[in-house]
């Protein structure tokens, strides 16, 4: 029976007993990426990306995916230009991926999952103090999403692969260094941007989201992480909760490629 009113609760992420939405949030992510509803902008600049292979410092296992993490406490790692008023600092860039090939990202285009979605995550270090403070602002973090599909195996990714087993179980931090995360972003320069937000707790709305429009291609071995991951995680239930209600303007940016 339909449950009443003050009895059905706020839904809540299975993960993090938490709202699986701000009340009231205007530009919550991930979404439904419809090519039709995206607006060509001529303004919109190509994305500069430049990372320092030294900043490279660890992989964590923090029990839900793992993240690998990098100093950022200089400009050396950096995104500027495409959607972009300043340049924003690389922090970590982590991993969405599912039980089973046919679903794993969080972001779909035109309805379509794709096995697995990789964010690089970076901070406005010219406005804010630190990523904490960032993450509470409207312009604080910038992400870049890849999507990663079934095909030719990634020599890139095969090196962060190999490192995975050693960092099993939740908070296992083992050293990672010397990792250009570039290789791991197609060299095709278009992506669509929206303004959106975090799509884990505390779910904040402050995330201008760049996301590729072509995916990496990576193999069967290197899409299923999970069998050599958080074999917790495997009995969590992973949760894909998208935002259908009214988004922020989805702008474009193409070259011919
Ligand atoms: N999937 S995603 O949208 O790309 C994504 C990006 C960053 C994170 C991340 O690093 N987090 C989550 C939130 C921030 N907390 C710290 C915090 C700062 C202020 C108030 C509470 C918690 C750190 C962990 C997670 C998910
Ligand atoms: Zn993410």
């Amino acid at each position: 029976a339909a449950c009443s009113s003050k009895t059905r609760n706020a839904a809540l992420h299975p993960l993090w007993q938490s709202p699986l939405t701000i009340p009231g949030g205007t530009r919550q992510s991930p979404i439904n990426i419809q090519w039709r509803d995206s607006v060509y902008d001529p303004f919109l600049k190509p994305l500069k990306i430049s990372y320092d292979p030294t900043t490279c410092l660890h992989i964590w296992n923090n029990g839900y995916s793992f993240l690998v993490e990098f100093d950022d406490s200089a400009d050396k790692s950096i995104i500027v230009g495409g959607p972009l008023e300043n340049q924003y600092r690389l922090k970590q860039f982590h991993f969405h991926w599912g039980a089973i090939n046919d679903w794993g990202s969080e972001h779909t285009v035109d309805s379509k999952f794709y096995p697995a979605e990789l964010h690089l995550v970076h901070w406005n270090a010219v406005d804010y103090p630190s990523f904490e403070d960032a993450v509470m602002e409207g312009n604080g973090l910038a992400v870049i999403g890849v999507f990663l599909k079934l095909g030719a195996r990634h020599e890139g990714l095969q090196t962060l692969v190999d490192a995975l087993p050693a960092v099993r179980h939740k908070d296992t931090v083992i050293e990672f260094d010397e990792f250009d995360p570039s290789c791991l972003i197609p060299s095709c320069p278009d992506y669509w941007t929206y303004a959106g937000s975090l799509t884990t707790p505390p779910l904040t709305e402050s995330v201008t989201w760049i996301i590729k429009k072509k995916p990496i291609e990576v193999d069967e071995d290197q899409v299923n992480l999970n069998f050599t991951l958080l074999p917790q995680r495997c009995s969590e239930p992973v949760f894909h909760q998208q935002f259908s209600g009214k988004t922020q303007k989805l702008s474009v940016f193409s070259e011919i490629c």
